[in-house]
């Protein structure tokens, strides 16, 4: 059987660190692009995405479970009572492909984590959820390294430049214009973004719509 991709998804006023750069429709369809590529990512790499909605939301390519509660709270409801192996990604990893995700969910260890930019957790595989909780935010990576090791859990680190770059800040723009394959790059560039290099360094401008 599958395993369950669970993906936290808020789909209303998503992404607020790139208010600088676009409008709440903006930010809720750009995030959406995201998922999209999520899932695929998912499914490619023969897992089943189930979205931990915080909002109604509506797909025909993923399960849905609706939980307003915050991100750990409800993350931590569904591991108590999981009783097969799980793995959580974030939905704002649109480089994430189905070698990254399967190379995860395929590790000997009890759990295989993929850190995210700026001391983030992008992906955590569990091969028995109940033995674990998250605590996301802050340094989640130092925290999760900890409460595995507390729980007396073997784990993986893996090295996963499609899975570590998630998008939070304009600056994270820049990734997805160079590497992205799939929906989250068209919907940038239909939003009108380019590169652009000021002082020798990469970045993102953002011209007329399309
Ligand atoms: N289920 C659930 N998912 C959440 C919640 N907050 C964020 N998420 C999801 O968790 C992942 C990581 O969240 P963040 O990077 O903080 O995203 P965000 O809250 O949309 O972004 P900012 O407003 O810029 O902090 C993304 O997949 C979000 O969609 C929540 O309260 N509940
Ligand atoms: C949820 C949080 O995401 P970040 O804000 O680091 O992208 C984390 O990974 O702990």
């Amino acid at each position: 059987m599958a395993i369950d991709a669970v993906i936290p998804f808020k789909p209303k006023n998503p992404k607020t660190r790139l208010s600088c750069v676009m409008e709440q429709e903006e930010r809720e369809a750009f995030a959406r692009a995201m998922l999209s590529d999520v899932i695929a990512a998912a499914q490619a790499g023969g897992c089943s995405p189930l979205l931990l909605c915080t909002a109604p939301y509506d797909r025909p390519d993923a399960r849905i479970l609706l939980d307003p509660d915050g991100l750990n709270e409800s993350l931590n409801r569904l591991l108590a009572t999981s009783k097969s192996p799980v793995l959580i990604i974030m939905a704002d990893l649109p480089l994430a492909d189905g070698a990254a995700v399967s190379r995860l969910v395929s590790t000997a260890a009890d759990m295989a984590v993929v850190p995210g930019r700026g001391g983030g957790t992008n992906a955590i595989f569990l091969r028995e959820p109940s033995r674990f909780r998250v605590n996301y935010y802050g340094a989640s990576f130092l925290k999760h390294m900890q409460i595995a090791m507390d729980a007396g859990l073997s784990v993986d680190v893996v090295d996963s430049f499609r899975l570590h770059t998630d998008v939070d800040e304009k600056e994270d723009l820049v990734e997805v214009l160079i590497h992205g394959r799939g929906e989250a790059r068209r919907c940038l560039e239909s939003l009108g973004f380019t590169l652009s290099i000021e002082g020798g360094r990469v970045g993102v401008k953002r011209g007329a719509h399309k």
